[in-house]
């Protein structure tokens, strides 16, 4: 599915908390939302799944605008993870992933639950998580749920797979192999991470956004760089070329003092006094 978010401007508790955002991802890109804590990450995955109508602007999902493309369309193509999926419900964790494919169920049909099941437990195996399937959702760990949530968005075999901090939780290993195994799908995705290195890993493009607004996109070379970290983060930052592949690696060197992380061109490590 292809994804274009055209100035877009999205307004929430009669505030303006993403302006003027522009972005594209095409069929079988990984796009990477970076930014601090509330530079809209989440709310802009919200408006490209449709659940956020914009104020101004459009997103077009394969060119028609997400908020009126019916919803049962939408939940059967998109897949949405969210950040803090509320479902304290007592359920098990096979029960949470078949949830996720009630928008694919045909009244009377035969076999549905079967069949159901089946791609639940694939979709578990998937995400690591085979062994949780009994397990009630209440009882698990935040990355037990992590997984859970991960093998939720997996078993509707989505067009565009949103995820919100999808590693979050995750051990290093789980981090790697979710991420990993996400790209390797061959579907669209976007994710919102913190985690630069991950973003340089896996993502083909990543999008900067701070206070709703983009300040930089493109591939994570391009973005990733000491000046911008230090202008959005207020972090100082090393960024090395990894020997295998090139692809940047960033190190953290420290808070900046708050007078220089608002200068675009904050000085890098190797330039300070
Ligand atoms: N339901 C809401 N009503 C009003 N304001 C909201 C609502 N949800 C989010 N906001 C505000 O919108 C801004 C963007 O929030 P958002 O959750 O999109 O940021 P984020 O980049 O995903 O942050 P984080 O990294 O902390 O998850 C924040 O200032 C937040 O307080």
């Amino acid at each position: 599915m292809d994804v274009t978010v055209e100035s877009l401007s999205v307004t929430r508790g009669h505030r303006e908390v993403l302006s003027d955002v522009s972005l594209s991802a095409a069929r079988g890109e990984v796009v990477g939302l970076l930014g601090p804590n509330g530079a809209g990450k989440s709310t802009l995955l919200a408006a490209i799944a449709g659940m956020l109508a914009p104020a101004h602007g459009s997103v077009l999902l394969d060119g028609r605008p997400a908020h009126l493309v019916p919803r049962r369309e939408v939940a059967r193509r998109v897949a949405l993870m969210e950040q803090h999926p509320d479902r304290d419900i007592p359920l098990r964790a096979i029960d949470i992933v078949e949830l996720g494919l009630l928008p694919f169920r045909r009244p009377l049909a035969r076999g549905g639950d079967a069949a159901h099941r089946a791609l639940a437990h694939e979709a578990l195996a998937q995400a690591g998580a085979a062994h949780l399937a009994d397990r009630p959702w209440t009882a698990l760990s935040g990355g037990e749920r992590q997984r859970v949530s991960v093998a939720r968005a997996l078993a509707q075999s989505p067009e565009l797979l949103l995820l919100d901090e999808p590693t979050n939780h995750l051990d290093i290993r789980a981090q790697l192999d979710t991420l990993s195994f996400v790209a390797g799908l061959g579907i669209t995705v976007v994710a919102a991470l913190h985690d630069l290195d991950h973003a340089a890993r896996h993502c083909t493009r990543v999008v900067l956004l701070s206070h709703g607004r983009v300040v930089a996109q493109g591939a994570p070379a391009d973005v990733l760089t000491p000046a911008t970290i230090a202008a959005v983060y207020g972090v100082r930052a090393t960024v090395l070329d990894h020997p295998a592949d090139g692809r940047p690696v960033i190190a953290l060197d420290g808070a900046l003092d708050p007078a220089d992380a608002s200068s675009p061109a904050a000085p890098g490590p190797e330039e300070a006094p």
